[in-house]
């Protein structure tokens, strides 16, 4: 990968660019990756303020397709250096059918894979999940856990069980001969959950609260810890490797790295309430409000309604048995690996993570009046 500080050469794609996580890759990599000549930002729906970033030195070029289209996928890939794969299908709601989801999710990742080998393209990141280790099926916990730290990793929600094959397609293509006779240099990065301006989960929640006359109750108890990143310090840590890998290929190649930062360990809603709270939202309750007996019914109500009603309308509630699960299980992690590996450190202060997501969620809260 040749470049310098003078004379920008390098092409970037970044798949799924107009997402939550997507557009802060996008902006992060203009703003911190001098040696960009040209960004490609390939998305199934294009949005509008892609069209403000066109005015800057490095061109940016917006591509609408679909993963799921090896051909689109080739000819965006053709030519670049380095492709962040972070398109895919997050749906723990039951929005999207499991084939969809596997399709998106796997398929589209095999054809990032297959597009890097056959037009020479030697970089590729992926973005995992945690969700390839847990929580598992059995809700064992995961308490401050690293990469080595041993969990029987079992899935059956389609979700956790694409990024999972995905994860290993792109780990296994790792020092595999692209076009030309390089290897292929991959690595995946597992964000837990990701908060920020932009998350549509958050935005759901702030809704909720409003529609509940300011409050939120309690349903998880606060000792449930939830692993939690800003999606600035995601996007960071994806410019980083994507700019390491050349330089580290024996080191990063086929590797995965947790993505995390100074967030505080806390309870799923006990987490959001650092940002809804300053928004005007009360969480009622110390302690959950419903005995785990009742919610576990009321999610297993709301899959069968989910069932029932699918014919004629999507009902998609919060509240289901995987989400349930998951928000009742601990899983954080404490790990300095991509430290060590590639010199990351969170680049924004949790203090400033936190300001910026009020900031943001205010900012709904006025365009809602
Ligand atoms: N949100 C989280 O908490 C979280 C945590 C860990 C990992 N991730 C991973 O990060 C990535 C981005 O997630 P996000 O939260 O930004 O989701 P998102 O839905 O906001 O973004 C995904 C993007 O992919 C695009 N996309 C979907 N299907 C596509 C297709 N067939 N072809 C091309 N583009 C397609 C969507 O249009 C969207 O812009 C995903 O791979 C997800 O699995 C997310
Ligand atoms: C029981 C409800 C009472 O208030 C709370 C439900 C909360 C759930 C909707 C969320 C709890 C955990 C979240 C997931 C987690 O943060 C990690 C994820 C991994 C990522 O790859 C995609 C998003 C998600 C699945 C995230 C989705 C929302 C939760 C299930």
């Amino acid at each position: 990968m040749a470049g310098s500080a003078q004379v920008p050469t390098l092409v970037y794609l970044v798949t799924g660019g107009c997402g939550f996580l997507g557009e802060h890759i996008v902006r992060m990599l203009l703003e911190r990756e001098p040696r960009l000549r040209e960004l490609r930002v390939f998305d199934l729906h294009l949005s509008s303020w892609l069209e403000e970033l066109k005015t800057g030195p490095v061109q940016v070029t917006a591509i609408q397709g679909d993963v799921t289209q090896a051909h689109e996928v080739a000819a965006a890939v053709a030519g670049s250096h380095v492709v962040i794969h972070t398109a895919g299908l997050v749906d723990v709601f039951g929005k999207a059918s499991p084939e969809t989801i596997h399709k998106v999710n796997v398929l589209g990742t095999q054809n990032v894979i297959e597009a890097c080998m056959r037009t020479g393209t030697q970089f590729l990141v992926y973005t995992s999940s945690m969700e390839v280790v847990g929580p598992n099926v059995k809700g064992h916990p995961f308490y401050r856990g690293d990469e080595d730290t041993p969990y029987e990793a079992v899935h059956r929600h389609p979700y956790p069980c694409s990024k999972a094959l995905a994860e290993r397609l792109v780990l296994e293509a790792n020092g595999r001969k692209v076009s030309g006779g390089l290897p292929l240099v991959t690595c995946a990065l597992r964000p837990t959950g990701i908060y920020g301006e932009g998350h549509q989960v958050m935005r759901d929640f702030y809704n909720q609260g409003l529609r509940f006359g300011g409050r939120l109750f309690r349903a998880i108890p606060a000792s449930v810890e939830h692993g939690r990143v800003y999606v600035g310090n995601v996007a960071w840590m994806h410019v980083l490797v994507a700019r390491e890998l050349e330089q580290r290929a024996a080191l990063m190649g086929g590797q995965v790295y947790f993505c995390y930062d100074k967030s505080p360990y806390k309870s799923y809603e006990d987490f959001n309430m650092e940002f809804l709270g300053p928004c005007g939202l009360r969480l009622i309750g110390t302690h959950p409000l419903l005995p785990y007996w009742l919610l576990v019914l009321l999610a297993t109500l709301n899959a069968l309604l989910q069932w029932l009603l699918r014919p004629l309308v999507l009902y998609t509630p919060l509240l289901n048995p995987y989400t349930l699960a998951m928000a009742n299980t601990t899983f954080t992690v404490s790990t300095n690996k991509a430290q060590r590996h590639f010199g990351y450190k969170p680049l924004f202060s949790w203090e400033e993570s936190k300001a910026r997501t009020i900031h943001w969620v205010q900012a709904l809260e006025a365009s809602a009046r």
